[in-house]
C-alpha cells in the first residue's frame, strides 16, 4: 500500500513474508543450518514430529514485532557503540504464564521506565528501554536434573514448573502459548506506553504503593518535581506537544535458546531475514559455542543481538565470536554483555575490551550485574547481595573509564513487584527474610525500590 506524503511517495514499511524452502535465494540465507550443529541446552523433546507441527504453525502466525522496528533499534543502539546513548534492559528472569498479566507486565514495565528517567536526567543521556519480556520463557539450567531429582525447569515454553514428572516433560505445544503471551503482553505494552502511561507528565503516577515512602521513592520524586517544573516552563514557552514526552518506546527481547520457536518465527524483509519473536535477542553464557548451532543461527538474522561473556571468556573467543556474528561491523549490531561476577569483573574484563577495541569492532558494552553473583542463602534460597550487584556495576564502570571506552548498558533481572529475592538494599533484606515474597521461577529478581537505588547509582558512575 502507497500512501502520498507531501511531494514524495511514503512506501510505508514494508511487509515481511516467510523464506520459502526450495527458493534458491531463501535456501542461501542457511536459516537451517544450526540443526545439523552441536547444541547445548537442546530442550528434551519426546515427540519431533509434535515439534515440526508446532513450527508449521508458528511459520504463519503474524510475528511478534515488525523489521523496521528491529532496524530502529539497531539504528540506535548504534548511538550506544558511538557512546551517545545509553541502553538499559530489564525484566523477570523467567517469565510464566500465569505471571503473564497485565498488572505484572505494565508494573514491570513501569520500574524500568522509572530507572530510565532517574538515568536520563542524571546522565543527561539518552537511554534506550528494552524489556526481557514477551518472549523471555525459557531457561538454560546448569544441570539436566534439579534438587528434588526431577528433569529441570526449562522456562514455561518447554515444561512447567509444578514439581511434577509429568509436568517437567517437555511439551511444545507451550511454544504455542508462549507465542501466544508474548504477542498479548506486546499489545498491552504498545496499548499503554503509546496511550499516556509514559507521559513524561504523568511521572509522579509511575511512583506507586509500597514505594513511593521508601528512600528511593523519594529521591525519585525529586526528580520528578524538578521534570514538572521543566515541562510548566516548556509549556509556557510554547513547547507542548512533542510526541517525544507523550510516548515511549519500549522493544522487547528474550535469550534465543528454543531454536524450534526461534526458525519459525523469521521472517524476510529487504532482502534480509529478521528473528521477529523480539527486537533483541541474545545467545546466553551457556550457548555462545563459536561453532554450535545458537551462534550459527543468530550469525543470519539482521537483529541486534547480544552475547553474554562470563569470566573464562577470553579476549580471542570474543574477536572470534565477533567475526561470525558481525563481519561487517554494523555499529549496534552486537552487544557484547558482561556478567562477570564482582570478584572477577576487574581481571577478567579489561583484556577482552582491550583486544576488542584494538581490533576496531564497534560493539555496544553492557553490564549484566545478576548472572555473575548468585550464591545460595543460609536458609537455601538462591539470591544475590544488592553490595555485589553494585560493586559489578561499579567494577564495569571502573574497567570502562580506564581503557576510555563507552560503558553503554546494564542488564538486569527485575519486578515492579516488592518481592524478596534479592538482599541488602536500603530495605536491608537478609536471609531470613526471603521466604516473605520469594516469588521467581528461576533466579532472584531486583524489587522496585532496589531497582532504583541501583539506577541512581548508575546516574552517578555515568555522570561521574
Ligand atoms: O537465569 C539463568 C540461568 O538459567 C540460571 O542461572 C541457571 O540456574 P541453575 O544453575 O539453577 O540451573
Ligand atoms: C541465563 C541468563 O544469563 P546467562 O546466560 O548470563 O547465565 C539470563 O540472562 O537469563
Amino acid at each position: 500500500m502507497r500512501q502520498e506524503w507531501h511531494h514524495f511517495t511514503y512506501p510505508g514499511p514494508e511487509i515481511s513474508r516467510v523464506a520459502v524452502p526450495g527458493n534458491q535465494d531463501d535456501d542461501e540465507f542457511g536459516l537451517d543450518r544450526w540443526r545439523t550443529l552441536p547444541r547445548a541446552q537442546t530442550p528434551p523433546w519426546p515427540d519431533q514430529t509434535a515439534v515440526d507441527e508446532v513450527g508449521q504453525l508458528l511459520s504463519s502466525v503474524p510475528p511478534i514485532v515488525a523489521p523496521y522496528e528491529v532496524d530502529q533499534l539497531r539504528e540506535r543502539l548504534a548511538l550506544v557503540a558511538d557512546g551517545k546513548a545509553f541502553m538499559l534492559q530489564g525484566g523477570d528472569c523467567a517469565e510464566t504464564f500465569a505471571d503473564n498479566t497485565e498488572a505484572h507486565v505494565l508494573g514491570n514495565a513501569r520500574t524500568l521506565l522509572q530507572m530510565a528517567v532517574v538515568l536520563t536526567y542524571g546522565a543527561s543521556l539518552p537511554v534506550i528501554k528494552i524489556g526481557r519480556v514477551a518472549g523471555q520463557f525459557t531457561k538454560p539450567r546448569s544441570a539436566p536434573l534439579d534438587s528434588l531429582g526431577l528433569p529441570a525447569y526449562r522456562g514455561d515454553m518447554i515444561n512447567s514448573l509444578d514439581k511434577d514428572p509429568e509436568a517437567r516433560v517437555a511439551d511444545p505445544q507451550r511454544m504455542v502459548r508462549a507465542y501466544a503471551n508474548s504477542s498479548s503482553a506486546m499489545n498491552m505494552l504498545r496499548a499503554y506506553l503509546g496511550g499516556g502511561m509514559a507521559d513524561l507528565h504523568a511521572v509522579h503516577d509511575w511512583n506507586k504503593g509500597f514505594v513511593v515512602t521508601s528512600p528511593a521513592g523519594q529521591r525519585y520524586e525529586a526528580i520528578a518535581r524538578e521534570i514538572d517544573r521543566a515541562l510548566r516552563f516548556m509549556q509556557a514557552c510554547g513547547v507542548n506537544d512533542d510526541e517525544a514526552l507523550r510516548t515511549v518506546t519500549l522493544y522487547c527481547s528474550h535469550e534465543a535458546l528454543a531454536l524450534e520457536y526461534e526458525r519459525p518465527l523469521v521472517r524476510i524483509a529487504g532482502g534480509q531475514p529478521y528473528g521477529l519473536s523480539g527486537h533483541f535477542l541474545w545467545i546466553g553464557e551457556r550457548t555462545r559455542q563459536l561453532d554450535g548451532a545458537h551462534v550459527d543461527f543468530m550469525s543470519r538474522i539482521a537483529n541486534p543481538i547480544g552475547v553474554k561473556l562470563g569470566p573464562t571468556t577470553s579476549p580471542e573467543q570474543a574477536i572470534e565470536l565477533f567475526e561470525r556474528l558481525n563481519p561487517q561491523n554494523i555499529p549496534g549490531r552486537l552487544t557484547f554483555v558482561s556478567r562477570m561476577g564482582s570478584t572477577k569483573v576487574r581481571d577478567a574484563l579489561p583484556p577482552i575490551v582491550e583486544k576488542v577495541t584494538a581490533a576496531g569492532c564497534r560493539v555496544v558494552w553492557q553490564c549484566d550485574p545478576m548472572h555473575g553473583n548468585t550464591h545460595e542463602s543460609s536458609n537455601g534460597y538462591k539470591t544475590r547481595h544488592f553490595d555485589r550487584i553494585v560493586d559489578e556495576v561499579l567494577g564495569y564502570f571502573e574497567v570502562h573509564r580506564e581503557l576510555e571506552t563507552h560503558p553503554g548498558g546494564l542488564h538486569v533481572e527485575l519486578t515492579g513487584e516488592d518481592v524478596t529475592e534479592c538482599l541488602g538494599g536500603a530495605q536491608a533484606i537478609v536471609d531470613e527474610d526471603l521466604p516473605d515474597r520469594y516469588e521467581t521461577a528461576c533466579d532472584p529478581r531486583l524489587n522496585t525500590q532496589q531497582s532504583l537505588e541501583l539506577a541512581f547509582l548508575v546516574a552517578e558512575m555515568l555522570r561521574g
